[in-house]
């Protein structure tokens, strides 16, 4: 099975905004989950490997495919879901995916027929196919996004924030197709969503300011912080003592009160306790690391 490594990926854009700086990570077959904040680099990040943009240098190998010296022939085997899908809202979905399919060089018409059926059934729109895309929920048009991208068989798939907007049910269902996909492909997932990360991904990475903060097994990650979470209960106006004092990496309110997460190699006694660590303890100590230049005391 085909594995994707990227090398030294860079990209400053015209106004000089550095996107990505420096990133080598290697991508096997598999849900790999990418997170970080806004304006992180993932969409320029994602929009490079789908050679929808070209970086300043690095190297994208697909297999034994140089990406960035074969596009063409990458683009055959190259699905993408971007941040912002639109669709023709006065258009059928089975009209649209056909017309998508004559695009994407799929000619001959039986062959086209057999694979656009194939594509609705697998992503649960064959009942619903001849209604106007402008009268689809937000999954079924993301569902329609995925059933467009795999018009080729591809084995990468990349997603750029598939599940925002989604209620619950709805991102179940289109995690199960990812998940489902996942098994032959490689399929590249950015998301903000830290706990669908944890859930649906084998490998991640953190990226920040255009960097890769972090990469691996996302319950390594977890175990690799085992006991070095501390959660202690303050009010609201001791929040800004205490961010003086520690790294927070996580506050939320409970009850009126604030509940903070702090990072400590050992024990930093003054009432708070130990916790159990999760990803998005994981993630917001290497954000704030990131961010904070000199580190607090813990
Ligand atoms: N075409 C562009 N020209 C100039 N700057 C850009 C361009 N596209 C992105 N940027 C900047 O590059 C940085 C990375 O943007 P990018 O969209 O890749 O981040 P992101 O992680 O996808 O963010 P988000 O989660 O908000 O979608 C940001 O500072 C952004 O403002």
């Amino acid at each position: 099975m085909e594995t994707l490594t990227i090398s030294g990926l860079s990209k400053t854009y015209t106004n000089g905004v550095q996107a990505l700086s420096n990133v080598s990570l290697t991508i096997p077959v598999g849900m790999f989950g990418l997170l970080g904040p806004n304006g992180a680099g993932k969409s320029t990040f994602m929009r490079t490997i789908a050679t929808l943009q070209e970086p300043d240098k690095g190297t994208i190998i697909l297999g034994e495919t140089d990406v960035l010296k074969n596009k063409h022939q990458v683009r055959k085997k190259l699905g993408y879901l971007p941040q912002e899908f639109g669709v023709y809202p006065r258009v059928s979905a089975d009209v649209l995916l056909n017309h998508l399919a004559v695009l994407k060089g799929i000619t001959n018409k039986k062959e086209r027929t057999e694979i656009v059926k194939a594509l609705l059934y697998k992503t649960n729109l064959y009942e619903k196919r001849k209604k106007n895309l402008g009268s689809y929920s937000g999954g079924m048009k993301q569902r329609f996004g995925i059933a467009q991208a795999l018009l080729l068989n591809p084995t990468l798939l990349i997603v750029d924030e598939p599940t925002a907007g989604l209620d619950p049910a709805e991102r179940n269902r289109f995690h199960n197709l990812l998940n489902e996909l996942s098994a032959a492909t490689i399929v590249i997932l950015s998301t903000h969503i830290v706990e669908d990360v944890k859930e649906l991904c084998t490998s991640m990475a953190i990226i920040c300011n255009g960097k890769v903060l972090l990469t691996g097994n996302p319950l390594q990650a977890i175990e690799d912080i085992k006991g070095k979470i501390f959660s202690k209960v303050i009010k609201k106006s001791q929040h800004e003592t205490y961010n003086e004092q520690y790294t927070i990496i996580a506050d939320r309110l409970f009850q009126g009160n604030t509940v903070i997460h702090i990072f400590s190699d050992g024990d930093p006694g003054n009432g708070f306790k130990p916790v159990e660590a999760d990803l998005s303890d994981v993630y917001f100590s290497q954000i704030f690391g990131q961010f904070t230049s000199v580190k607090k005391q813990y």
